[in-house]
């Protein structure tokens, strides 16, 4: 026996009925113990499926689903947990309070063969740790929407699962909230140690919240990477593209292991296997906007300028390439739609070989 609060989901296989189609098609995903792990995917791959087949609101057709040691669903078709069994908190979208109790009741109100001190001890104990110790005698209707969803947040804790399951729970918060709100049910579920699988289509949320993230598409799991390497060695051009703005451009690597590309020549983060051709990714904040005939960088013409205050994303229109590149620029803007510039290649490029898209390069 290990004592541990692993997630292991195997072969998962769901489909809603016979000529419906399949939404999840052999899913593998592990959560080690304690992490934190984003599900991110578009609209309709499957992520809120998988979310319910792990609670055991709904039943698989293959597949594996284990907590540590115990099988909560599968191998054998009659293997399944019910939901209550499961040892698993759920935080859902919207905190889901019951109005007409207490903050305190509505942490404990899962909380089975518990004594009345262990309740409030216990009730005191988790809003403590969401951040909303003394609010346990207010009613729903008295907290703010960040409010209730740490509340919603003490109440999955409360029984101390081995595993929370977050289900878009920061949807309904307006986006000034939603950062300090995501901080600190990030901090609480560090706190307990429990694994958590968090649930969104939001890509700049499950970077800096998940210590791992998971993308779905199409009823697999495309990569689950840490953040960073996600974001700067993603599996494939969609993934690339799906997790951040991704500059792409056909490459040819050379026999010093750099790559041509129609911004120069540009080093890469690994020498492929195989293919010597494929597309070259960049990030826009790897590219550098200078004087249009500086060394080492490639003529263009400058066609949009967009400002988002923290930064502004410039468009340029570089000889020799079809699409216009993006470029990141941080700090005061000193160019305009129409103006010539040149454009510098700043760090590594990660090159997905032609036909091997999902081959990853290490
Ligand atoms: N009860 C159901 N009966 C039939 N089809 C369903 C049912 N629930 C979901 N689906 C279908 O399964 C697919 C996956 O749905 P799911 O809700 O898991 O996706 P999702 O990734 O969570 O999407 P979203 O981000 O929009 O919530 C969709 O095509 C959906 O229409």
């Amino acid at each position: 026996m290990t004592d541990t609060n692993e997630l292991h989901v195997e072969g998962l296989t769901k489909s809603y009925g016979d000529g419906d189609p399949v939404v999840l098609r052999g899913l593998d995903l592990t959560v080690p113990t304690g992490a934190l792990a984003a599900v991110l995917g578009p609209s309709g791959c499957g992520k809120t499926t998988l979310l319910r087949i792990v609670a055991g609101f709904l039943r698989a057709d293959a597949g594996t689903v284990r907590v540590g040691d115990r099988v909560l669903t599968g191998p054998a078709a009659g293997v399944s947990v019910p939901p209550e069994r499961r040892r698993i908190g759920i935080v859902p979208q919207e905190g889901a309070l019951f109005p007409h109790l207490s903050v305190a009741h509505n942490v404990t109100f899962g909380l089975k063969g518990v004594d009345r001190p262990e309740r409030r001890r216990r009730a005191e104990e988790m809003l403590e740790l969401v951040g909303l110790a003394g609010y346990g005698d207010r009613m729903p209707h008295e907290l703010s929407g960040g409010q209730q969803q740490r509340v919603a947040l003490a109440r999955a804790l409360a029984p101390r699962p081995q595993l929370v399951l977050l289900d878009e729970p920061f949807n309904a918060l307006d986006s000034a909230l939603r950062a300090g709100v995501r901080a600190d049910v990030r901090t609480a579920l560090r706190a307990t140690g429990a694994t958590a699988v968090l649930v969104t289509h939001d890509q700049q949320e499950a970077l800096s919240t998940a210590d791992l993230v998971a993308v779905v598409r199409d009823g697999r799991v495309a990569q689950c990477d840490t953040p960073q390497d996600l974001y700067r060695r993603p599996a494939d051009p969609w993934v690339a593209g799906f997790v951040g703005d991704a500059v792409l451009l056909p490459g040819t690597v050379d026999t010093d292991g750099t790559v041509r590309t129609a911004l120069g020549t540009v080093p890469l983060f690994a020498l492929p296997e195989g293919p010597r051709t494929g597309m070259v990714l960049l990030r826009p904040e790897q590219l550098r906007l200078t004087g249009p005939t500086a060394q080492g960088a490639v003529r263009g013409t400058v066609t949009d300028v967009c400002f988002y205050g923290h930064d502004a994303m410039v468009t340029v229109a570089v000889d020799g390439h079809a699409t216009p590149v993006g470029i990141r620029v941080a700090g005061p803007l000193r160019v305009r739609p129409g103006e010539e510039t040149g454009v510098r290649v700043a760090g590594e490029g990660v090159l997905h070989p032609e036909g091997g898209a999902l081959e990853r390069q290490r």
